[in-house]
């Protein structure tokens, strides 16, 4: 198989709404249910980032949208027609819940464009609608789709009433043109048309493949099943999306702000070293990673330090070649105008306020943080976490408003 078959080129973001439909629309894109965990299978709902890679095929015997399909099979046309790989997507999957927002900021961290899933059956914008378009403007994404789900459990009348719901949601917005493209995810209804869409409106961005690799942790796993012989036990697995670089089977590898070790109260974080052993994209192993997809790095760490996703947050890149590690940021800052995200309405934001706690998304580094300095458009924060992080890094942060962390503004590294 070629490379280009193999890893994705683009991730791309599904956001929105809890039970939307954003796990079940990824399920029909690439065919995999992302939701593995016990608890969320049990709770029907995604709680930690799930990520899937799905194909972009184009038949060459058929007109638009109906030529597109995730298979490389064309379902219209009989024998002899032969689908051309458009694009291989890695699709990241984000929690609905308001409790997790600071997940799916997380998670928008690693896209190029997003998926914005609205369910056809509900009034919009329903607050996590609003609050993760939202945090799509604060992250910087600007590449959008917007897809209209469950249209097979309304009428028609009310998918349009719904639709136009939509475009007035949308109005005077950065995102004020966006396509809406109806779907059931469910019965994978009108597909094709959803990948015409993201094939025109989230093309893949230009990669910097001459820098040193720099990937932010997204998860992390110990892959032995309980009772392996110590003989065939395999080291530590990170999850992540090279922001820029190459990464290569073989090279050495340095994690920080890395592994957290306890003694009493105190947390220190120890600097991890390694090799990298394997690289895979799904279920296929590659020798080189770029920018483009969710990338599995194989290395020799103890499994110990890498299980239940232990160095989520931090960054992996080659010795000596990180970032700086910070235990403070200077933040130039934009409060929103409005808190969103919660039922019964808006309010207007209350100014920052020196001592306040705030939870910060450096990245993938989601840690609590307390405004130490407090000027006009600027802050410090001391954060509870140290940070790998640089200047002009874009940092997002919520506040604790009516017993929830809420989306509150965004701010610019200054260090
Ligand atoms: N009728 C219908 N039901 C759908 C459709 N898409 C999703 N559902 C159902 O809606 C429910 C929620 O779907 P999920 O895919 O788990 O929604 P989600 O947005 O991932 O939810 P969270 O991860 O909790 O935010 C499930 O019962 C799905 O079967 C659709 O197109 N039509
Ligand atoms: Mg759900
Ligand atoms: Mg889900
Ligand atoms: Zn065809």
């Amino acid at each position: 198989m070629e490379e280009r078959e193999v890893q994705p080129e683009v991730n791309i973001g599904v956001v929105g709404h809890v039970d939307h439909g954003k796990t079940t629309l990824v399920q029909a894109l690439t065919g995999v249910w992302t939701a593995r965990h016990s608890e969320e299978l049990k709770r029907g709902m995604t709680i930690k980032l799930g990520y899937a890679d799905g194909d972009i095929y184009k038949c060459t015997n058929c007109p638009e949208p109906d030529a597109y399909s995730p298979e490389p099979k064309c379902p219209r046309c009989p024998k002899g027609s032969e689908p051309v790989l458009q694009r291989r997507v890695s699709y990241v999957d984000a929690p609905g819940h308001e409790v997790l927002m600071a997940t799916m900021l997380s998670g928008s961290s690693l896209v190029d464009g997003a998926l914005l899933v609205i369910a056809a059956n509900e009034p919009c914008p329903q607050p996590q609608t609003k609050e993760h378009f939202m945090a799509l403007d604060i992250i910087g994404i600007r590449k959008l789709v917007v897809v209209q789900n469950k249209i097979d459990v309304v009428s028609k009348d009310q998918a349009m009433k719904n639709y136009q719901q939509i475009r007035k949601f949308l109005e005077g917005t950065w995102a004020e043109d966006a396509v809406v493209v109806p779907v059931s995810a469910l019965h994978k209804a009108n597909i094709d048309a959803l990948l015409e869409a993201i094939q025109e409106e989230i093309p893949t961005p230009p990669r910097d493949l001459d820098s040193p690799p720099l990937m932010w942790i997204a998860r992390s796993f110990d892959v032995n099943r309980p009772g392996t012989p110590p003989e065939k036990l395999v080291g530590g697995v990170v999850g992540g999306s090279l922001m820029r670089g190459k990464l290569r089977v073989g090279d050495k590898i340095e994690i920080r702000p890395g592994y957290a070790v306890r003694s009493g109260n105190k947390v220190e974080y120890v600097p991890l070293e390694s090799e990298v052993v394997s690289l895979r994209f799904g279920n296929v192993e590659v020798e080189e990673a770029k920018p483009g997809g969710l990338v599995a790095v194989g290395t020799r760490l103890d499994p110990s330090v890498t299980k239940a996703d232990a160095l989520v947050g931090s960054v992996l890149g080659r010795p000596g070649e990180l970032p700086p590690v910070y235990d403070q940021l200077t933040l130039e800052y934009h409060l929103l105008d409005r808190v969103v995200g919660f039922r019964g309405g808006e309010m207007k934001m209350a100014p920052l306020r020196r001592g306040e706690v705030l939870m910060m998304t450096i990245g993938t580094n989601i840690t609590i943080g307390m405004v130490v300095d407090l000027k006009k458009d600027e802050m410090t924060v001391k954060l509870q976490r140290p940070a790998v992080a640089w200047k002009g890094a874009r940092v997002a942060f919520s506040r604790r408003i009516q017993g929830r962390w809420r989306l509150a503004g965004w701010g610019v590294v200054k260090n």
